[in-house]
C-alpha cells in the first residue's frame, strides 16, 4: 500500500487470526514519522488488533511489524517510546489520578509534567480522587492526559473518548493539534466520530473486515471524490467516465458520490447541467464501506456489532 520512506512504523503483509477468525488479512501499511493518521472502520474491522500489534501486545500470525526500526514485541527500548491509550483503560484499584500520572511520568522518558498539569486543570480532573471513583468521561480524560503528556514518539489513541462530552472532546482535539504543531510525532487515532476529527487528519487508513480499504493522504482523499447532483440521466452519463460509489434517485433527480478518475471543476459540471460539492469524509467512509460490503469475501461473516456503526456515524 503506501510506502513512506522513513516511516515510524510499518506493517508488512500482516495476518492476525484468533482461532478460526481472521481479524487482519494481509495488511500492509506504514505510518509517517510526523503525521496524524485516522484509523477508521466499522465495528470489528480490526483497528484495535492493528494497534495491539503496533504496540507489541500481540504477535501477528503472519507478516512483519516494525516500529521505530525494530519488532516492538517484548522490546523495552521500543516500548518506552510508544504510548497506547486504550479504550476502557483500567488502573490499579488504589490509584488516584495523580498516581496514574506519576506512574506514566516514570514510564515515558519524554514525559512533559507541565503539559500534564495543564491538561488536568483543563479537564477539571480531581488529582486526589481514586481513578475508579471517576465518571467514565473523566477516566477517558486521564487517558488522554497521559497520551498527550507522554510525548511518546509513537502515540496511539484507541477510541479514547468513551463518555467524554462534546466540550471535553473539543478540548482534546484543540490540545492535540496545538501540542502536535510544536512537537510533531506519530499519532494514530481510531474513532467512529469521523466528522469531528476530519480536520485533524493528515492521513486516513480505512480498514474493512481485516483488509485495507483505503490508505490515503487526507487532502488527496478529499480531492478524489465529490457529491454530484442533477438530472438522473446526466448523473448517469457522468458515471460512464467516473466510478459511482453510490447513487440516490428521486423524481428524476439523482445525487451521487463519485470517485473521480480525473479532477472535475465547476465549469465541467456546469456544462453538464450538474452541481458538485465536496463529499464529507464521514460520508465518503460510509459509502466506501458499503460499496465494498456489496461484494463481501465468501469466508467472512459480518461482525455482530457492526449494526452500531451507522448509528454512530450518521
Ligand atoms: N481475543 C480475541 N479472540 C477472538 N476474536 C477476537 C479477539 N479480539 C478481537 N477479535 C475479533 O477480531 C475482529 C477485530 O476486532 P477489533 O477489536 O480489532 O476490531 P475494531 O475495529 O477495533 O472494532 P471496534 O470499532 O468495535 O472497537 C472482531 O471480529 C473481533 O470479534
Amino acid at each position: 500500500m503506501n510506502a513512506i520512506p522513513d516511516a515510524a512504523a510499518t506493517v508488512t503483509d500482516v495476518t492476525m487470526r484468533y482461532r478460526e477468525h481472521t481479524a487482519l488479512d494481509g495488511v500492509t501499511t506504514s505510518f509517517a514519522t510526523d503525521g496524524i493518521t485516522g484509523l477508521l472502520g466499522r465495528n470489528g474491522a480490526g483497528k484495535t488488533t492493528l494497534m495491539q500489534l503496533l504496540t507489541g501486545h500481540r504477535v501477528p500470525t503472519r507478516g512483519r511489524v516494525q516500529v521505530l526500526g525494530a519488532d516492538p514485541y517484548e522490546n523495552d527500548a521500543v516500548l518506552q517510546r510508544i504510548c497506547f491509550v486504550k479504550e476502557g483503560q483500567r488502573y490499579p484499584d488504589h490509584f488516584r489520578v495523580r498516581d496514574a500520572l506519576s506512574a506514566a511520568a516514570t514510564l515515558f522518558p519524554s514525559w512533559d509534567e507541565e503539559l500534564a498539569r495543564s491538561l488536568v486543570a483543563d479537564f477539571e480532573l480531581p488529582a486526589r480522587r481514586q481513578v475508579n471513583k471517576l465518571s467514565r468521561g473523566m477516566v477517558s480524560a486521564v487517558g488522554i492526559t497521559i497520551g498527550l503528556a507522554s510525548r511518546a514518539p509513537v502515540t496511539l489513541f484507541d477510541e479514547p473518548y468513551l463518555g467524554l462530552d462534546a466540550v471535553a472532546r473539543q478540548l482534546f482535539y484543540d490540545r492535540l493539534i496545538a501540542d502536535y504543531a510544536e512537537n510533531p510525532r506519530t499519532i494514530v487515532l481510531s474513532t467512529h466520530l469521523i466528522e469531528e476529527i476530519s480536520g485533524l487528519l493528515e492521513h486516513v487508513l480505512l480498514i474493512d473486515a481485516g483488509r485495507v480499504l483505503l490508505d490515503s493522504d487526507a487532502e488527496d482523499l478529499r480531492a478524489s471524490a465529490m457529491t454530484v447532483t442533477g438530472r438522473a440521466d446526466r448523473v448517469a452519463a457522468l458515471g460512464r467516465e467516473h466510478e459511482m460509489l453510490s447513487t440516490e434517485t428521486l423524481a428524476g433527480s439523482s445525487r451521487a458520490v463519485v470517485r473521480l478518475s480525473r479532477p472535475l471543476d465547476d465549469g465541467d459540471l456546469e456544462a453538464r447541467g450538474l452541481t458538485g460539492e465536496p463529499t464529507p469524509l464521514q460520508q465518503l467512509v460510509i459509502t466506501l464501506s458499503r460499496h465494498t460490503a456489496a461484494a463481501p469475501a465468501p469466508d467472512r461473516a459480518p461482525d455482530p456489532r457492526s449494526a452500531d456503526f451507522e448509528e454512530v456515524t450518521r
